[in-house]
């Protein structure tokens, strides 16, 4: 089957029906749901801009000569890299890098564990031809995927055997001859129940020990399979207009709590079963993180150069660009933003072929990227929100706008420094939407924790950083100072 088209992808989850319950009830169809309907349809756009540039979005199948989605591309060139990456950027592009799993994100992580299987066959042979079967089923038939790695918060000084109620996470309950029986909670799967299937790995920060093997899985179902459900916090999404929220009325992805109820995975589904060595090295070993970082780093620039604009605008709008301290805030982001290209720019030139022939970029950059990125994005928003002061406070709704009495009122007192009252509000709006709102504020936290808990991944990152040529040239440097003695 070729790239979906947004229709093919609106009429998938229609006909899944998959269990999502949303504000204490089961959603009955899920693409008319005011919940979810919205982000439903930027993600169709998504699936139809394939079409609208094929020449950026699809690629020849290697296996049936389909054209299929550019973002599952096994890049073998640097030529290639780039080419997925601005397929990437396109996709970004459209929400202003708020669709933070666009299906880009899990597509270059089947490639990678596709690519890259053998690993698995530690675990058993058929895991490793498990991966390589999986990435080519995703890739014909443009599956949109959520995914889901954490445990439950019940108690994070213990282990997952350690825990006063050992079975609440997801665990392997039985082995049968076709197949596995699992059970228990995970967390937390971004547009979960919008998308046709769900991957269960591991989290790359939080290693289990041999103990923890009944929780050490991997594998990808259906999210319509018996047995699963979506419990989706509370929705973002208020119904309003798109004048009135710019990004919640579009961009609202949903976090969802996922229950496996003695849950059935066939097999020819499953990549790891009850094995934490593979687990701890799955994103390592498979190069997923790198692949996965490539996409993410691609798609932060879109979102940097998104606040930029709406910072500089914001500028423009009450005449305080002129202002010092103002302008150092500007060059904060710009700064960020080609520190961010110059991580790309490296991470793809200095690429190198990988044992499976892929293309693979450098990824002490993109490591580096990774793990900044987390901890300056609040920062980007804080600027928005200092920027703006009350301006984002003082914004009254469109239909303020529409109405005889006080319409004419906002219209003069809400007036810019070139622009008019409507078109000042409509921009703060978007500022406030960026960085104050339910769906700003989850966009800063979701940033925040994207590739898992930035302390301990900035614990690992100093682990595994090499400093011993620091040290050793400092030891030099001292070496060969002179003496007073001499
Ligand atoms: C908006 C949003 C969307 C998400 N979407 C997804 C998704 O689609 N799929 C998915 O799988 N996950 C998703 N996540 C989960 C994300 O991967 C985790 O939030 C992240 O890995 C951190 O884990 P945690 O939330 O369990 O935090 P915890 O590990 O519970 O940490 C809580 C706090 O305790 C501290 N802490 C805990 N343990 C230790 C320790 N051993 N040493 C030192 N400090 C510790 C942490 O530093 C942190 O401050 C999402 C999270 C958010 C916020």
């Amino acid at each position: 089957m070729p790239a979906k088209t947004g229709k093919e992808y609106i009429e998938g989850l229609k006909k899944a029906n998959n269990n999502i319950y949303i504000h204490g009830e089961r959603v009955d169809d899920v693409t008319e749901h005011p919940a979810f309907k919205n982000v439903i349809k930027s993600m169709a756009n998504l699936y139809d801009l394939q079409y609208e540039k094929p020449e950026k979005m699809l690629y020849t199948s290697p296996t049936t000569g389909n054209k299929v989605g550019m973002t599952f591309l096994q890049p073998r060139t640097i030529e290639d890299l780039i080419a997925r990456r601005e397929a990437t950027q396109e996709w970004a592009k459209t929400s202003g890098g708020m669709m933070g799993r666009s299906p880009d994100y899990l597509n270059a992580e089947v490639m990678a564990m596709g690519v890259n299987n053998s690993l698995f066959a530690e675990g058993d042979p058929r895991f490793a031809e498990n991966a390589r079967n999986y990435y080519e089923y995703a890739r014909e038939n443009d599956i949109s995927l959520t995914h889901t790695l954490i445990h439950p918060q019940v108690n994070r000084a213990k282990m997952q055997h350690q825990q006063k109620d050992a079975n609440v996470a997801l665990h392997l309950v039985e082995e049968r001859s076709d197949g596995i029986i699992v059970d228990g909670i995970r967390l937390l799967a971004t547009q979960g129940g919008i998308t046709d299937e769900i991957l269960v790995f591991p989290s790359t920060v939080k290693k289990a020990g041999e103990l923890d093997d009944p929780y050490s899985l991997a594998f990808a179902i259906p999210n319509n399979t018996p047995g699963l459900k979506f419990i989706s916090r509370e929705s973002f999404d208020y119904g309003k207009n798109e004048w009135d929220h710019p990004l919640g009325a579009r961009f609202e992805e949903g976090d969802a709590i996922v229950s496996f109820e003695n849950v059935f995975v066939p097999w020819e589904r499953v990549f790891v079963c009850g094995n934490s060595s593979v687990c701890n090295r799955t994103f390592k070993e498979t190069n997923a993180v790198v692949h996965m970082s490539h996409q993410v780093v691609a798609k932060n620039i879109v979102k940097t150069e998104f606040v930029l604009g709406v910072a500089l605008s914001v500028m423009d709008a009450i005449g305080i660009d002129g202002f010092q301290h103002v302008q150092d805030k500007g060059t904060e982001i710009m700064l960020t933003l080609e520190t961010m290209k110059s991580h790309l720019y490296r991470a793809e030139h200095n690429a190198k072929l990988d044992n499976s022939g892929t293309m693979t970029p450098d990824f002490a950059a993109l490591d580096a990227a990774r793990n900044w990125y987390p901890r300056i994005y609040p920062r980007l928003t804080e600027i928005i929100r200092i920027l703006g002061a009350s301006g984002l406070m003082g914004i009254p709704t469109e239909a303020d706008f529409h109405h005889d009495e006080i319409g004419p009122i906002i219209h003069r007192g809400l007036q810019g420094k070139n622009l008019e009252g409507y078109e000042r509000v409509q921009l703060f709006r978007l500022a406030w939407d960026l960085t104050l709102s339910a769906f700003g504020s989850r966009q800063t936290h979701y940033e925040y924790y994207f590739f898992g808990d930035p302390i301990r991944m900035g614990m690992t990152y100093f682990e595994n950083y090499d400093k011993e040529p620091f040290r050793n040239y400092i030891q030099d440097f001292l070496k060969k100072s002179s003496s007073v003695k001499a």
